[in-house]
């Protein structure tokens, strides 16, 4: 197996754990309460506003033309596809999307985004690709898991687009591309280099965990409460 698609076996626990989160089964069963799942959508709007400016910082980084394309065709799909699906479901529960504006940022949250936006900062491309990846990946191994456990109450499941967002065949395109463009990065770096991408790989797999627990708890922060 090629070193970057080996890597969610390096992060299996955490992985494993994400994907049985009660935030995760209950929205695969259709039964997550709406609170949370507002709590979530809101934290995740602001999420995935500071997401993309990750690949903005990749994009500077690229010397290839074909690489900051493709930096910048997610940045660009995460921003309108994405947050229209959010936007969507913003309108199905009522939220005023002025609301955002006032809404915090949780503490979880702006740590989970200022540790992709240094890593955007200070780290290689390889790097980059390691610290983003786990939120597309994550995202679309669960909803797959969700949608062939589920299958039978999916149709009433009122979470239904979402998880149909990310169970997208689509994505698989663009996860060979960023195996691909991984695996040739990776290419002349030393086994400590890579122990490396590894750890930062990890780290956004239990940060995306712990964003599931952020939300089912409604955890604002400390100071919140
Ligand atoms: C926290 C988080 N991680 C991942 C995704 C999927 N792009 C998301 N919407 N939010």
């Amino acid at each position: 197996m090629s070193f970057s698609r080996s890597l969610k076996n390096k992060a299996q626990t955490i992985w494993e754990a994400g994907y049985h989160h009660p935030f995760v089964q209950e929205l695969g069963q259709g039964t997550l309460k709406k609170e949370r799942f507002q709590f979530y959508l809101k934290q995740d709007y602001l999420y995935l506003l500071d997401y993309t400016k990750v690949y903005a910082l990749g994009a500077v980084k690229c010397k290839d033309e074909e690489l900051l394309q493709r930096f910048v065709e997610i940045q660009h799909s995460i921003l309108t596809t994405e947050l229209a699906l959010h936007r969507q479901y913003m309108k199905q529960f009522d939220i005023d999307f002025n609301e955002l504006k006032t809404t915090p940022t949780s503490l979880f949250n702006r740590t989970y985004t200022a540790n992709m936006l240094a890593v955007g900062q200070t780290g290689d491309l390889a790097e980059i690709l390691a610290t983003i990846l786990p939120c597309a990946w994550t995202y679309y191994d669960y909803a797959m898991g969700l949608k062939e456990k589920y299958a039978d109450q999916l149709e009433e499941n009122f979470y239904k687009s979402w998880i149909e967002m990310y169970a997208n065949a689509d994505f698989l395109e663009s996860f060979s591309w960023f195996f691909d463009t991984l695996d040739t990065l990776v290419e002349n770096k030393s086994v400590i280099e890579k122990q490396r991408i590894e750890a930062i790989f990890t780290a956004s797999v239990e940060f995306e965990y712990l964003f599931w627990e952020m939300s089912y708890q409604q955890n604002l922060g400390i100071l919140h409460k």
